[in-house]
């Protein structure tokens, strides 16, 4: 764009092959200042090369030319301005040979440039669309919580920690973004809730746990059954994961719900980790895992549930299991006649 400043009103088309559109269109405007024929179809012309600089400042930020369908009219407009330039300083000159020479054939070609710089003012409305489209598409894109190969990379294990890390942040998000007294979520918001929910229910049946026999997925109301809504009088106990509240089945089984907290700093990766490790783990002595419930932002996970008797029988107290950055805490309750 400094470029035009150097090239003086007697360029030639040579000359004027490297300057872009922002400098062409500088010099259109300084130089129909000084034009002494066909005036007013110059300025008429300037004003329309103007406004063509306008809206493509418009889109200066964004990456026009990077793109064959919207770079392609740029480069044609470059062409136009050029000509342009050429017959407006061409109209500086007022000497009575340039007049016996040009005359006619000038206001054939500013008739022309003219008919071509409207068309591109037409066009440009349209280069922006697309662009615009582009650039949302990118933002869109972008903002996907979980994209098809990052499920697969988990899947194979790739950064696992890094992408689990990802899925704790965008469920964090999604609470502190949603209030439901004041905002309605776009549709834009509960395609990435749905997409949310989906990738935790994939987490949990990547491992199989559904096909585990024994462990029974719970819905959130069947928690909320079974733990009279969560209620803080059945809260037994907090750990890194969060809360564990006690609840019944509705057959009289008493189970340890222990629901993930938000501002944990334990997440998908633990609450898979204490799946995985702890179905591989069946034994008598070691507290069972019954199954877990994977709804919306919940991750739970649903234990039998020990007696503070037999949790004071625990002589191992906690075994602390780390692999990498996961770590989970299995307690083991040792009957007496194990421990005798
Ligand atoms: N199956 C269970 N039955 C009865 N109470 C339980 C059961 N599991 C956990 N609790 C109670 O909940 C509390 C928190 O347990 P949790 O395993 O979440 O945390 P933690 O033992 O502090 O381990 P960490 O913080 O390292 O995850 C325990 O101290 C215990 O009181």
């Amino acid at each position: 764009m400094a470029l035009w400043s150097g090239v003086g009103q007697a360029a030639s088309m040579a000359q004027l092959a490297g300057v872009d559109a922002y400098g062409l269109i500088n010099m259109i405007v300084e130089a129909v200042q000084t034009v002494k024929r066909n005036r007013e179809t110059c300025q008429l012309l300037a004003r329309r090369v103007k406004m063509i600089g306008d809206l493509l400042q418009q889109l200066e930020s964004t990456q026009l030319m990077q793109h064959h369908e919207t770079r392609n009219p740029v480069v044609q407009l470059e062409e136009t301005l050029r000509h342009t330039y050429m017959l407006i300083t061409s109209c500086q000159d007022s000497s009575y040979l340039n007049s016996c020479f040009m005359g006619g054939k000038h206001a054939d070609q500013l008739r022309e440039v003219q008919n071509d710089i409207t068309f591109y003012l037409q066009l440009f409305p349209l280069v922006s669309f697309v662009d615009t489209s582009r650039t949302w598409e990118q933002l869109l894109s972008r903002s996907r919580p979980f994209a098809t190969q990052e499920t697969m990379d988990a899947l194979h294990g790739v950064h696992p920690t890094e992408h689990e890390d990802r899925l704790r942040r965008e469920a964090l998000h999604a609470t502190e973004s949603e209030d439901p007294e004041t905002h309605l979520p776009s549709k834009f918001e509960k395609d990435q809730h749905t997409s949310q929910v989906k990738n935790m229910e994939e987490l949990a049946n990547i491992f199989g746990v559904e096909k585990e026999a024994g462990l029974s997925k719970f819905s959130f109301p069947q928690i909320m059954a079974a733990t009279d809504n969560l209620s803080w009088r059945n809260m037994v106990g907090h750990g890194g994961f969060g809360y564990t509240y006690k609840g019944k089945l509705p057959n009289g089984l008493d189970i340890a719900v222990k629901r993930h907290e938000i501002s944990s700093l334990q997440g998908p990766a633990e609450f898979r980790a204490e799946i995985e490790l702890i179905q591989n783990l069946r034994h008598k002595n070691i507290i069972k895992l019954l199954g877990y419930c994977v709804q919306q932002e919940e991750m739970i996970l649903v234990y039998e549930y020990m007696t503070n008797k037999s949790l004071a029988c625990i002589i191992a107290g906690k075994f602390l299991l780390r692999s990498g950055s996961l770590s989970l805490n299995l307690f083991l309750s040792f009957s007496a006649s194990t421990y005798l």
